[in-house]
């Protein structure tokens, strides 16, 4: 429960919450007066002390009546209002937590996110409108017992112990039930990760169905099986808890009616008002227990979202926004000296370094190795997606570190081998058109796509031609280093050569530096420098030793 006030009370403040448990506690008083009116008055009718209609009655029950309906509502729309306060305001924070996150620890977390976005807040919110139920049956729960005593201290007592005996049962049983509750939850992870592999390869399982046949049967049928037990098993131990404690007071109300009133001797108004009572109060315990379900539900949620916003803020490398600019006069060269970097600690894990680089302003350099010989990692170090284990990099002179990495990656526009194509200039304020339509023709999509503002008028294009439209989006940003990863792979011949010996010109006049991962052996004699990446090992070559576009 603390850990759901700990996600509420900043969202809700102290004076909300404080004036909606006053309004809570007023709703089921005037419950409690209206029951505790009825059962007063039949105690009446069984004595025979109520003969004549009474104005004073009449005038008491329209009171606390009009009483309910005014606190119920305002509590009602004050909780629907939290509720969706509630929504969207974890929902905003996660969001905006996982737009800062360090690229690892996002990745890593994907599908933790997914779920708490679309599972936990949504339990959470929905279990927020039962919690006036909650509140309210509670708040008469107490009063009718405050008020059983005040009839009889005995029948009170022995009241009082039933619930205890019940509470106890409850709680014995019920720590299983929130274990398997949070099995299930923890399985929802697991089921979005294959729901996403569908969804992300049903190209491929249109083509072949067995592939989709062995996710659904192999994967989400195991899940889904598990799920529905340990559901079916919790949800039915909190039932078989609430069957317990109705019979228990059935028990009870049997031994008062035919023990106590004889053995006790106590008046037949007080044995009514109290059985009425008695059945009230079972009535609201009811409705209690058959929301401790939700409720506990609810806390796991709630546990998840506190865990992940912990986890998130707690990390130790954050994407802040830029406080300055790079602008391409400012940007000299960038320099790597003795940069090592490991996926993790663990031996064997695949590493690079020590890296020396240099690229500098308006050169075209190029790297170049076989499959898995570590570019990707290489240049994802040096755009800072990776944090270096040793070693610097220097923009123009000036170390990168922590504090600056937010300006520095302002130096680059990528675009990566497995590139997203944003559907608008994303962070482009003000569309400048000449260079638009310059670009436009120099990668020869004229007709293709328009701008509307700033936004594509189309992206379903061929996937060179997405390609195409990736980098001139890049080239939008203005950065004064363009890194690519093989971005002529999807080219064609023709195409590729024009990229190559006019469009790499054009830009490096530009002022434009390029650092670029590429196969294409025949056109290495375009950049000005030239590396060869080999298990993860960086060397610079001379660029004239491929001349000839054969690579020894
Ligand atoms: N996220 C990761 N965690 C651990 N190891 C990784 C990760 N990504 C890549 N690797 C390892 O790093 C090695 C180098 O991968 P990298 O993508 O840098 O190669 P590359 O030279 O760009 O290859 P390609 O030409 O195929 O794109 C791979 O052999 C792989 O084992």
């Amino acid at each position: 429960m603390q850990r759901v006030l700990k996600l509420i009370l900043p969202l809700a403040g102290k004076w909300k919450l404080g004036m909606n448990i006053l309004l809570g506690i007023i709703s089921g008083l005037c419950n409690f007066l209206f029951i505790h009116l009825v059962t007063r008055i039949i105690g009446e009718i069984a004595t025979g002390q109520y003969t004549v209609i009474s104005q004073q009655y009449l005038f008491i029950f329209a009171l606390i009546i009009l009483f309910f309906i005014w606190t119920r509502r305002t509590l009602s729309y004050s909780i629907i209002q939290l509720s969706q306060l509630l929504f969207w305001s974890l929902r905003k924070q996660i969001l905006s937590q996982v737009l800062q996150a360090d690229y690892r620890q996002l990745t890593d977390r994907k599908h933790k996110i997914y779920a708490a976005l679309v599972h936990d807040v949504n339990v959470l919110t929905q279990t927020s409108l039962n919690i006036i139920d909650f509140f309210t049956a509670s708040i008469l729960v107490f009063s009718c017992l405050v008020y059983l005593g005040f009839i009889s201290w005995i029948l009170f007592l022995a009241t009082l112990g039933v619930g205890i005996a019940g509470t106890a049962i409850y709680h014995l049983r019920t720590r299983k039930n929130l274990q398997q509750f949070a099995h299930a939850r923890d399985l929802e992870n697991k089921f979005l990760e294959h729901f996403d592999t569908i969804l992300k390869g049903f190209k491929e399982i249109y083509m072949e169905p067995k592939k989709g046949k062995a996710v659904y049967e192999g994967k989400i049928l195991g899940i889904a099986d598990e799920t529905c037990r340990d559901n079916t098993v919790a949800f039915t131990g909190f039932l078989n808890n609430q069957i317990v404690g109705r019979v228990l007071f059935y028990i009870l109300v049997t031994v008062i009616l035919l023990v106590f009133s004889v053995t006790l001797n106590i008046g037949t108004g007080k044995v009514v008002s109290f059985v009425f009572t008695l059945l009230y109060l079972l009535g609201s315990l009811e409705i209690m227990m058959s929301l401790l379900p939700t409720l506990a539900r609810a806390k796991i949620a709630a546990n998840h979202l506190v865990d992940l916003k912990e986890e998130l803020e707690a990390a130790r490398f954050s994407n802040p926004m830029a406080k300055q600019y790079i602008s391409k006069a400012a940007f000299d060269q960038i320099t790597v000296t003795d940069l090592t970097f490991h996926y993790s600690e663990a031996a064997g894990t695949f590493g690079i370094g020590p890296i020396n680089f240099n690229a500098r302003k308006g050169e075209a350099v190029f790297i170049y190795g076989g499959n898995g010989s570590g570019k990707t990692t290489f240049l994802h170090t040096v755009l800072g997606i990776h944090l270096p284990t040793a070693g610097e990099i220097r923009l123009n002179d000036a170390l990168v570190n922590e504090d600056n990495y937010a300006d520095y990656k302002t130096a680059f526009a990528v675009v990566f081998s497995d590139f997203y194509l944003f559907n608008e200039l994303h962070g482009v304020d003000k569309v400048d058109e000449e260079k638009w339509t310059r670009y436009l023709r120099l990668f020869e999509l004229e007709g293709k796509v328009t701008l509307e503002g700033t936004r594509f008028s189309t992206t379903a294009l061929s996937a060179g031609q997405r390609k195409r439209l990736a980098l001139i989006a890049a080239l939008m940003e203005d950065k004064p280093v363009l890194v690519l990863d093989e971005w002529a792979a999807d080219q064609d011949p023709y195409f590729r050569k024009r990229f190559y010996k006019e469009i790499l010109p054009a830009l490096k006049q530009e002022g434009i530096t390029i650092i670029a991962i590429t196969h294409d052996d025949k056109y290495y004699t375009c950049a000005d420098k030239l590396y060869k990446m080999d298990g993860g090992k960086l060397m610079a070559e001379a660029v004239n030793m491929h001349e000839s576009g054969f690579v020894a």
